[in-house]
């Protein structure tokens, strides 16, 4: 690998100092290749995984002209323009069950939503608008040639790439594969993620705390993040801060894992030992983000070739976590899992009902919530936001982002708001 102090210091903007979020962002996703592998697995497992290779459609869908309506269907030159038509109808073409004869001059067929169009059928007008019994109809005036009709290979075309190598597969994936007739699908094996959580006061759940003692939330955040991102979740645990567990631990989570995420130890506290680890195991970098919260980030690479993982330092504090988590560990492991590069997500105006002191230089993810009143996008505050404060996150449905230019906001001052959840 490239020296990474060396690709990133020769950076024109980069300030050791206080590293800009998009740009320690970018730098990350400039650093990774995604992983290799390929599996071949049954449509309905490919859920949240990631294509491998491109879906090539083996046929046109729909794969005939049909019909996008209950009605008749017609010869669009019979139509008689400003005066009603009549015609003969000689059958009818249900979906499924095609009528198969040609429909001549003068001549309709009932036809069904979804059936193939008769020879010689280019239009299909709707029945609540027509007069009918079972041997004729009649045409209003006003009906165009060619309506009403889904064309051959509108959605897809046989023979071309219906989609890329590197796309999500969510459920409209799904339905768009099946379409095709198409049951079996490469994807990107799953990538695999190990956490831990560093720290001497920081215990697990099912053992009674003492004094000064608190129970591991960040390992549940990460893995709810990653589980959710499809990913296979590598639970290491706590360790201590001691010299050599954390050696230990290091160096096993960085050879099962292709990437590990750890949380505290990566400010400049006595204890923090993670951080002195991570420099002797790897090629580390330990950034101050321009960003509240998460200020201090590790990122890097530990161990060598296949006994080698990426490694997130996160901080320690509950609320940071996530908010690294999602600006900088998210896009990046998406990446490596082989996601094809995704448009930004893009970020709503809203109009923020809560003021806020902020001073320019960074930029602040506050946790807020997002409503409409009277027609209108609003956000508030969840309230106290402090980075250890995790019920900020939990009421939240939105990060309320102040760029690094923007000063403090005013009660009703528009501002940009990056929604948590998708419906997708
Ligand atoms: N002198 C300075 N002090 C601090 C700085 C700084 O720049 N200079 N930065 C502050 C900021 S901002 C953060 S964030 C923290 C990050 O420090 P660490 O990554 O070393 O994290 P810790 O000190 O280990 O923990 C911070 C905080 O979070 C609690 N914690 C840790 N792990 C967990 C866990 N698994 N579950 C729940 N809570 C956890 C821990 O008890 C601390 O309260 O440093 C500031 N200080
Ligand atoms: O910015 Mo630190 O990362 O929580 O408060």
């Amino acid at each position: 690998m490239t020296s990474l102090a060396s690709q990133f210091s020769c950076h024109d903007d980069y300030d050791p100092n206080a590293l800009a979020v998009d740009l320690g962002r970018q730098l990350i996703l400039d650093t990774l290749t995604p992983i290799t592998g390929i599996e071949h697995i049954p449509l309905r497992d490919a859920l949240g995984r990631i294509l491998a290779e491109p879906v090539i459609s083996p046929i046109d869908v729909p794969a005939h002209d049909n019909s996008a309506m209950d009605g008749y269907g017609l010869r669009g030159d019979d139509l008689a323009g400003d005066s009603e038509t009549n015609l003969s109808v000689i059958g009818t073409s249900f979906a499924g069950h095609p009528f198969d004869g040609p429909v001549g001059p003068g001549q309709a067929v009932r036809i069904m939503t979804g059936a193939k169009l008769p020879p010689g059928v280019d239009t299909v007008v709707m029945q609540e608008v027509v007069h009918a019994t079972d041997e004729q109809v009649t045409v209003p005036a006003g009906q165009r040639k060619g309506q009403n009709v889904r064309r051959a290979g509108e959605d897809l075309r046989g023979g071309v790439a219906a989609l890329a190598a590197g796309r999500l597969i969510r459920p409209a994936e799904l339905g768009l594969i099946a379409s095709l007739g198409i049951g079996e699908v490469g994807v990107r094996r799953r990538l695999r993620v190990a956490i831990f959580s560093t720290g001497d006061e920081v215990i697990s759940i099912g053992t009674p705390a003492r004094e000064g003692q608190i129970y591991d939330s960040n390992r549940y955040t990460l893995f709810g993040m990653l589980t959710r991102l499809g990913f296979d979740v590598i639970d290491i645990g706590v360790v201590r801060d001691d010299p050599a567990s954390l050696e230990t631990t290091f160096r096993e989570a960085a050879s099962i894992a292709d990437a590990v995420i750890t949380s505290g130890g990566v400010s400049v506290g006595e204890a923090d030992f993670t951080r002195a680890m991570m420099s002797k195991l790897g090629e580390v970098l330990f950034w101050k983000i321009a960003m509240k919260p998460g200020r201090p980030m590790a990122f890097g690479r530990i161990g060598k070739d296949d006994n080698g993982a990426w490694l997130f330092g996160l901080p320690g504090n509950p609320v940071a976590v996530m908010v690294t988590f999602y600006q900088f560990a998210r896009p990046a492991l998406l990446r490596l899992a082989g996601v094809a590069p995704l448009p930004e997500q893009p970020l709503l105006q809203a109009a923020c009902i809560t003021p806020i002191r902020k001073a320019p230089g960074r930029t602040e993810f506050l946790r807020g919530v997002l409503f409409v009143e009277d027609g209108e996008w609003k956000v508030r505050l969840t309230g106290a936001q402090g980075s250890g404060i995790l019920s900020s996150m939990t009421d939240a449905n939105c990060f309320i982002v102040l760029g690094p230019a923007q000063g403090s906001v005013a009660a009703g001052d528009p501002v940009a708001v990056q929604i948590l959840d998708g419906i997708v």
